[in-house]
């Protein structure tokens, strides 16, 4: 008999709990006048119609992504260490879109959409464990979980923060209300450059006291939400949390990550760190590779990734050894891009929230929102 609930943890395939593809729908939300398009418009409604396979593909990742996310947050504890947060994360994904992704291009059909970032404390971004790591989350850390889920390409890139210490709460409420004021503010038409300047004015309208000292919380100014496209997760337009006269507009058909970072050092970001994340670059010309290594690794990042980007320990788990050589080379002739991890200063605090939006004819769809986030 088919199950008809999931397990703790998530073992059960979204596809065997919603039957016929009809997975819930996203927050849809209307309009604001200005943008015209209209829900009565048949023109409109039958556009949306033709998308119906492109909607079930990004409503079926988000639902994988709210029941493993769920799972997460009541069972991560302190004490747990980041690797086996990050495969609790991994396993969830491959399980519920029934893809392990240990057979030659079936992590292409569906799966992480890209690696299960786990960023602390005045790290903000692209930092997950490579083999070996021995850390521990700790009960005064602030972490980020952000992780990518994928069906045939079409990318849900959605984050949340955690801490176990309410003295954050002031962080993580900025953070979150700097985040749906972007969502809110999205739209067709809407100026991505507006939109940073309403993201900056809400995020900055908090402060918190760490300590005994009151730290004003600022927008991380060289972080950016982005737009995303079919395996490639940074389209081709930036959506910036500071204010910016960027005139960049938002079109309908559109997907867009609406990601804010609030920080308690200097609101920017440096590499720092040991590399864990890269992706395939896109555009990456044919470059003729002299080192065999480096030939033989990206015949395996085509095969199991495209354009997606993955970490060491996915290479690991496909038995790829002694690849660093190669892996570098192929980083250094612009046919890999690395992403190092993006830290604030040592010492300070930042927190992120992340939802992916679809602009849709009709409406804009929400597709990661839960009763969490
Ligand atoms: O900072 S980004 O490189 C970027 C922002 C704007 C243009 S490119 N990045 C895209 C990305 C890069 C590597 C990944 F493994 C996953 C995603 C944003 C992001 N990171 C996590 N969630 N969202
Ligand atoms: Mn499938
Ligand atoms: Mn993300
Ligand atoms: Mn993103």
């Amino acid at each position: 008999k088919a199950p008809t609930s999931q397990t703790e943890p998530p073992t059960v395939m979204i596809s065997q709990l919603f039957p016929n593809k009809t997975y819930p729908k996203g927050e849809e939300v209307e309009y604001k006048d200005e943008n015209r398009a209209r829900v009565t418009n048949e023109e409109k409604r039958h556009l949306d119609n033709l998308n119906s396979e492109f909607l079930a593909d990004y409503r079926e990742a988000a639902e994988v992504h709210r029941q493993v996310r769920q799972y997460v947050q009541k069972s991560v504890k302190p004490g747990q260490s980041l690797t086996e947060i990050a495969e609790t994360v991994e396993n969830g994904v491959r399980a519920l879109t029934g893809h392990s992704g240990l057979t030659e291009g079936d992590s292409l059909v569906a799966g992480m959409g890209f690696p299960c970032g786990l960023s602390l404390n005045h790290c903000a971004a692209h930092y997950t464990p490579n083999a070996g790591n021995k850390m521990v989350l700790k009960q005064e850390d602030v972490m980020k979980v952000d992780f990518g889920v994928h069906v045939n390409g079409r990318i849900v890139d959605s984050a949340f923060t955690m801490a176990f210490d309410d003295k954050y709460n002031n962080l993580l409420e900025a953070v979150k209300a700097a985040t749906n004021a972007g969502v809110r503010e999205a739209g067709i038409d809407a100026r991505v450059g507006e939109i940073g300047g309403v993201i900056q004015e809400t995020m900055e309208s908090y402060e918190i006291e760490l300590d005994g000292t009151t730290y004003p919380i600022k927008s991380i100014r060289n972080l950016t939400g982005h737009n995303i496209l079919p395996y490639s997760i940074h389209g081709t337009k930036a959506v910036p949390i500071v204010k910016s006269n960027d005139q960049t507009k938002m079109e309908e058909g559109d997907v867009f990550a609406i990601e804010t970072f609030g920080s308690t050092g200097n609101g920017y970001v440096r590499d720092d760190m040991e590399t864990s994340h890269y992706a395939k670059r896109g555009d990456a010309s044919k470059v003729d590779l002299r080192l065999s290594s480096a030939k033989s690794l990206l015949n395996v990042i085509n095969k199991n990734f495209g354009t997606l980007p993955f970490c060491r320990r996915y290479l690991d788990r496909l038995g790829q050894e002694k690849y660093l050589l190669g892996l570098n080379s192929l980083v250094q002739s612009g046919i890999v891009e690395d992403y190092p991890p993006l830290c604030d200063k040592k010492g300070s605090y930042t927190a992120q929230f992340e939802h992916t939006i679809l602009i849709r004819p009709t409406v804009k769809e929400v597709i990661s929102r839960g009763d969490d986030y």
